[in-house]
C-alpha cells in the first residue's frame, strides 16, 4: 500500500514539475499566435475538413529566456570546437543541406534538453495543437543549424534555405539566439505569401519570424517552406522532424501528392523539349513510338497504333510550364494533403489493426 502510495506521489511530483516549468515559461509574457494557410483548392465534398489542424502555423514560447541563452552558449561552443556551423551537412539532409549538428552528437545539449523536459513540451504542444497523441510521436530528426551572412571569409555557411518540404508530418524551428541579433530570416511558407497581415510576426511574403528568443514555429513539414534569407548578423535555430506513427496517417494520401509535384516538377521540361524541336520552323514534337512496340505490334496490331511524324506544340504544355500556374497547382495539391494525411483517433486504429481494437 506504502509503495503504491509514494508511486502515486512520485508521478504527482513529476506531473506538477512539467506543468511548473511550462506555466512559468507561459506566464513570462508567452507567446500564443496561429498563422492559417489559405484555401487554395474548391471541393464542395472536402469543404467541412478546411482548414484541417495541419493548415495552422502556430508560434508559441517553448524556453525561457534562459534556458534558450544556455542552448545557445553550449551549441556555440560545440560548434566551435567541431566546425560544424561552417559547411553544409550533406550526411543528414541530402537535399537541403544546412550548416548544423546533430543534437544526439552533442551530448551536454542533450543532457540540458532532457533536464528541461524538452521532448515532453514539444509534445505536449504538437498534441494540443495538431491533436497526434503523445505515444504516437517520435523525433525523426532534431539538429541545430545555423545561418550567417555569406562573406569571402565562410563560403561553406549558409544564409538561407531554398523552399522545400520536410520528410516528416510536423516539424518545427525555434530560434534560440535575439532577432534583435540579425536582420531579415524566419521561416517563408510559400502558402501564407499573399496573406494580408496585422501581425509583426507575419512579415511580407508568408515570413514567420519570432520577436523573442525562445519562441517556435511550429508548422506541417508539407507545407512548402525555407529560411529566408538573412541580410545581416546570426541566426541560430534548432530545427526537429517528428514522425507520426504509421496507423495515423491515410493510406495513399502522400504518394498521391507526391505524383502530382512531381508531374509540375517535369512540366517545365517537357516545354523545354517541345520548344527546341521544330520542323519548318514550326515549334513541336516529333512523334516514332516504334522503338517501345515489340515487333508484332509495332504495325498496329493488338489494338495499339504505330505513332510516326511531326505534331505541332501543345498549348496545354505551354501554360503548365508557366511558373504562377505551377505553383497555384503545388499549393492545391499541398492543400488537399493537409486536409487528409492525419486520420481522427478512431479512424486510424481501426484501419490499422483491421477493426479489433477498442478505442479507449
Ligand atoms: O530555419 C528555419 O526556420 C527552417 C529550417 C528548415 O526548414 C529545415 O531545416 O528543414
Ligand atoms: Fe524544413
Amino acid at each position: 500500500m506504502i509503495e503504491i502510495k509514494s508511486c502515486i506521489l512520485y508521478i504527482l511530483a513529476l506531473s506538477d514539475c512539467r506543468s511548473n516549468a511550462l506555466s512559468t515559461i507561459r506566464s513570462a509574457a508567452s507567446t500564443r499566435l496561429i498563422f492559417t494557410l489559405p484555401r487554395f483548392y474548391e471541393d464542395k465534398v472536402d469543404d467541412a475538413i478546411y482548414p484541417s489542424p495541419l493548415h495552422n502555423i502556430h508560434v508559441r514560447t517553448i524556453l525561457s529566456d534562459d534556458e534558450a541563452k544556455a542552448c545557445l552558449r553550449i551549441s556555440s561552443d560545440f560548434a566551435k570546437a567541431t566546425g560544424r556551423w561552417d559547411r553544409p551537412d550533406s550526411d543528414r539532409h541530402a537535399s537541403y543541406a544546412t550548416c548544423d549538428f546533430a543534437v544526439e552528437d552533442c551530448t551536454i545539449l542533450e543532457d540540458y534538453l532532457e533536464k528541461i523536459g524538452f521532448t515532453g513540451r514539444i509534445f505536449d504542444e504538437l498534441n494540443e495543437v495538431y491533436g497526434v497523441e503523445q505515444e504516437d510521436m517520435s523525433f525523426l530528426d532534431l539538429f541545430c543549424a545555423h545561418y550567417q551572412t555569406k562573406t569571402d571569409c565562410n563560403q561553406g555557411s549558409m544564409d538561407r534555405l531554398e523552399p522545400h518540404r520536410d520528410g516528416s508530418i510536423l516539424s518545427f524551428s525555434i530560434t534560440i539566439n535575439d532577432p534583435d541579433d540579425f536582420e531579415g530570416g524566419g521561416t517563408l511558407f510559400d502558402g501564407l505569401r499573399d496573406v494580408v497581415s496585422t501581425s509583426s510576426v507575419l512579415k511580407n511574403g508568408g515570413v514567420v519570424r519570432p520577436t523573442r528568443a525562445g519562441d517556435a514555429v511550429f508548422h506541417s513539414g508539407k507545407a512548402l517552406h525555407g529560411a529566408n534569407a538573412i541580410t545581416s548578423g546570426k541566426r541560430t535555430v534548432l530545427v526537429g522532424f517528428v514522425d507520426v506513427a504509421p496507423w495515423c496517417e491515410r493510406p495513399g494520401a502522400l504518394s498521391a501528392a507526391c505524383r502530382d509535384w512531381g508531374r509540375m516538377d517535369v512540366a517545365s521540361l517537357r516545354y523545354e523539349r517541345q520548344s527546341k524541336k521544330t520542323r519548318s520552323g514550326a515549334k513541336g514534337w516529333i512523334l516514332n513510338n516504334s522503338r517501345w512496340m515489340s515487333k508484332k505490334t509495332s504495325k498496329g496490331g493488338a489494338g495499339r497504333s504505330h505513332l510516326e511524324g511531326f505534331s505541332p506544340a501543345f498549348a496545354s504544355v505551354e501554360s503548365r510550364a508557366d511558373k504562377e500556374f505551377q505553383r497555384q497547382k503545388n499549393l492545391e495539391t499541398e492543400d488537399k494533403l493537409l486536409r487528409t494525411i492525419l486520420l481522427s483517433k478512431p479512424e486510424s486504429k481501426i484501419n490499422f489493426f483491421g477493426g479489433d481494437v477498442t478505442v479507449l
